[in-house]
């Protein structure tokens, strides 16, 4: 586990596998060559007001690998991962984490990459076996736990989703999210499995703030961050899967770049190592089949609204990124920068509105001596 002290140290296990040019994270690489003031770690910033109180939140996240290797029987595989994970919330507990967020669909390996079904078998009822352990801690700990789970919908048809199940501090279940877009790049072939969610955006007052979840690919869209600021988030948390070549050199842009357009907290959240599994399969790019889906870079991180961001957690380790921050700087932020009022919502809603309509036309004004 990654605590503040072991994280301050950026160069502990140089050289080892999954390290970055001797680097235990991008983090780490970029600080040794930029202006500290380019990094805050650890406790967000804001202003002292005359009306309100400070209103702070201590955040959680936990980026692992997976426990057991993916030929073990499915049950010993998840509750190998419940075992694993159990002294890490615990230590998130003790330090008085209020909102905990796990990685997406932790619960299991990230197996959607092999298009093989017998792997919803992992997919559970929001009141599932997962839920109710962390439900548990939840309880124990008076914590809010966001939990990213496989999600079977026994009421529909034993449909399946990716979903984000809200446990509230008293070990109740809030509410759910369910995944909003769906990647079909790479070796992601979730769209095997699941469809596009269908709980729109959703923002879940809890005792600690208000929060919503962008599961994963998601946090390519800026129009779904939007919808989530729209409905009134402080806190965003962006629980992801994904892969070194893929994304790598996307993830320490797009959530802050997000926290800074919606005036809120964004955690970004990403599993760690390399999962193989029993059969091959091609990623439909003519490359040869292959057994794993890479290397998950890890890399949890924190993004503020006024641009400042934690250091990530590592890149080949588990880990536990514990920050403190005032949701007062969200407030602070739109009165600063106004970008909800210079907005020009009317017209992107109008933009929007024909776009959808199947008889679209872009705007696009031809200079009439091209032709010529
Ligand atoms: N899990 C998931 O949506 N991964 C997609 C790849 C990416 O967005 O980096």
């Amino acid at each position: 586990m990654e605590n503040k002290a072991a994280a301050e140290n950026g160069k502990t296990e140089i050289g080892k596998e999954g390290s970055i040019c001797g680097f235990d994270s991008l983090h780490r690489l970029l600080q040794s060559s930029l202006p500290p003031h380019l990094f805050q770690a650890f406790s967000f910033h804001a202003d002292k007001e005359s009306l309100r109180e400070p209103r702070s939140v201590r955040l959680g996240l936990i980026q692992n690998s997976i426990a057991l290797p993916t030929t073990e029987p499915l049950l010993d595989q998840k509750r190998g991962i419940f075992q694993k994970l159990t002294p890490i919330i615990e230590a998130a507990g003790a330090s008085g984490v209020n909102i905990l967020c796990l990685q997406e669909a932790w619960m299991m390996p990230f197996a959607f990459c092999t298009r093989e079904k017998k792997w919803c078998e992992f997919a559970e009822p929001i009141d599932g076996e997962s839920t109710k352990f962390l439900q548990e801690f939840a309880r124990r700990y008076n914590m809010v736990i966001v939990s990213p789970i496989l999600e079977r919908d026994v009421n529909h048809g034993e449909t399946i989703w990716n979903t984000a199940v809200i446990i509230g501090n008293h070990g109740n279940i809030i509410g759910k999210h369910r995944k909003n877009h769906i990647p079909r790049v790479g070796d992601f072939n979730e769209s095997t499995y699941y469809m596009e969610g269908n709980t729109g955006h959703p923002v879940f007052e809890t005792a600690y703030g208000k929060i919503a979840v962008n599961i994963c690919y998601g946090r390519h869209h800026p129009l779904n961050w939007l919808a989530f600021g729209l409905n009134g988030a402080e806190i965003v948390f962006n629980p992801s899967a994904t892969v070194g070549e893929l994304s790598e050199p996307m993830w320490p842009i797009e959530a802050r770049n997000a926290a800074i357009a919606n005036s809120y907290f964004v955690c970004s959240i990403n599993r760690v190592g390399t999962e193989d599994f029993p059969n091959p399969f091609t990623s439909g790019d003519g490359k040869p089949q292959h057994t794993d889906f890479g290397h998950f870079y890890g890399s949890s991180y924190i993004s503020a609204p006024d641009s400042s961001c934690t250091p990530s957690l590592s890149r080949h380790r588990d880990g536990l990124l514990i920050s403190d921050m005032d949701l007062n700087l969200c407030r602070q932020l739109k009165d600063k920068w106004g970008f909800r009022m210079t907005a020009r919502y009317e017209t992107y809603a109008d933009l929007l509105g024909r776009y959808v309509k199947p008889d679209f036309e872009p705007q696009v004004i031809s200079d009439p001596l091209l032709n010529k």
